[in-house]
């Protein structure tokens, strides 16, 4: 018989017999041939003796307390893929999950089309034959050579480096949080392209871009005639991930009604483009990113928890550049180079500017440095990047006492408070990408308002412009 057509055997392992069987009666329902045994030693003794194209594994059970069977049966058989379930989620066994290159991870209670679009889902795809990741941990100078292009050899960033090497030879969703500027997207992009989609198309889908009214039809597509300018057929932006990833930026800024529409489709990863009556499939990776504590936006009602779960299923967040240390001159250097092309005149800092680099908080980020590197090497008319060639800003916040408690109390309120207004217009600038009636909006001030104070605090929004 075709290998295609045999009937896909499924061993699931649970230790709450009631769960075990019904799952196991609704796949065979399905079609699969199912074998249920209720702990992780009776899971290993039929994998020894028979041949399966899935394991379903419950994480906390007898047998897989400290993750045996995912271990071993990964070890063993690593071509049979495993999706892991679990009541308790948590963040440790989510990364030695992905580490051991499970091909999905669901979260009790599991709704019976979700669990039964995982498992076509991962039947679907071709076996991959990566075995799994080694114990032994890559050294920094392997890691940075993987990823030339994520400079970062603070420990956070090699941590952060660590696991986007594991989750890259992986399906499994993720959510990139951090503030503003930090790398997410270029985070996300080294996931797909080091990942066995990364022949494929990355797809960026900024979500504060696509008005909630015209969601559907920018996703999924439509049909020509399905409203009025529609005049011909269009393909929608997640056709266009297809084998590949989707990156859905700003994640926390959809809208409830466009995130349910989302949740279907991720679910079943398959959905009608408006105005047509067939189902469209795809098979995509989702990457997500955004600068929201997205647990607190489901904790007050405004992120949906299926979605938050289903989108992060590995949750990774990017420290800020302040906390990155040599980071700030490594990216500081690189930066340089970049923006001379040709002949450099100008090779490196003067000790002020190494200084006060160091010791400025970086509110915006490594996109902050970029455009601070970028007005630098404009100016400069010295071989070395002089403390005049930096923005106002830069030089003097770097220089004051905001970042100490300790001196906060040497100050006066309004020093204080005042300097505390600039950070934030700092922050608001670099978010808005130097559009004063934006940030102005966003401030509840008019922009002749937004104007007067920034000049008050000497900053310059045409420096923030990206
Ligand atoms: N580790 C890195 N090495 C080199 N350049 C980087 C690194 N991280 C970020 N950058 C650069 O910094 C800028 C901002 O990065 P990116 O757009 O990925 O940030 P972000 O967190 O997605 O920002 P936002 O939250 O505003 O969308 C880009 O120019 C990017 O190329």
């Amino acid at each position: 018989m075709n290998d295609q057509h045999k009937v896909k055997r499924i061993l699931i392992a649970d230790d709450e017999p009631l769960y075990l069987r019904t799952t196991g009666q609704l796949l065979r329902q399905a079609g699969y041939e199912c074998v249920c045994v209720p702990d992780g030693n009776a899971a290993m003794e039929r994998l020894r003796r028979e041949s399966f194209d899935l394991i379903l594994s419950d994480l906390n059970m007898p047998g897989n307390l400290k993750l045996e069977l995912l271990q071993q049966g990964r070890m063993q058989w690593p071509d049979i893929p495993l999706i892991v379930i679990t009541g308790v989620p948590s963040l440790p066994t989510a990364i030695e999950s992905v580490r051991l290159g499970i091909a999905d991870y669901l979260l009790k209670p599991v709704k019976y089309e979700d669990l039964l679009a995982s498992v076509r889902r991962v039947l679907a795809q071709p076996v991959v034959e990566t075995p799994p990741a080694p114990r032994s941990e890559s050294s920094h100078e392997d890691l940075s050579a993987k990823f030339p292009e994520i400079i970062g050899r603070s420990e956070p960033m090699q941590e952060v480096l660590e696991i986007v090497d594991r989750v890259a030879q992986t399906d499994t969703n993720v959510l990139i949080t951090g503030e503003s500027g930090t790398g997410k997207e270029v985070i996300a992009q080294a996931i797909h392209n080091h990942s066995r989609r990364g022949a494929h198309n990355f797809q960026i889908i900024d979500c504060t871009a696509i008005p909630e009214s015209l969601f559907e039809s920018v996703l999924f597509g439509h049909a020509k005639g399905a409203f009025t300018g529609a005049v011909k057929d269009q393909e929608g932006l997640l056709s266009r991930s297809d084998r590949g990833t989707a990156f859905f930026d700003e994640l926390g800024e959809l809208p409830m009604a466009s995130q349910a529409k989302l949740l279907r489709a991720v679910q079943e990863q398959a959905f009608t483009p408006v105005g047509k009556n067939e189902l469209r499939r795809v098979n995509t990776r989702y990457i997500s990113a955004t600068n929201r504590d997205l647990l607190e936006e489901v904790n007050a009602g405004r992120f949906r928890q299926d979605l938050f779960y289903r989108l992060g299923v590995l949750h990774l967040d990017l420290p800020p550049l302040r906390e990155r240390g040599e980071d700030v001159m490594l990216l500081a250097e690189r930066f340089l180079r970049d923006f001379q092309e040709g002949e450099r005149r100008i090779t490196g800092f003067s000790d002020e500017v190494v200084a006060c680099f160091l010791r400025y908080e970086w509110p915006g980020n490594i996109r902050e440095l970029r455009n601070v590197l970028e007005r630098a090497v404009a100016l400069t008319r010295t071989e070395t990047v002089q403390l005049t060639d930096l923005p106002k800003q830069v030089r003097e916040t770097a220089g004051n006492a905001f970042r100490s408690v300790s001196v906060l109390a040497e100050i006066s309120r309004e020093e204080a408070l005042d300097n505390a207004d600039h950070t934030y217009l700092t922050v608001l600038l670099e978010k808005h990408g130097g559009n004063v009636s934006q940030a102005a909006r966003q401030a509840g001030l008019s922009r002749q308002g937004m104007h007067k104070l920034l000049s008050r605090h000497g900053l310059d929004a045409a420096t923030f412009r990206k």
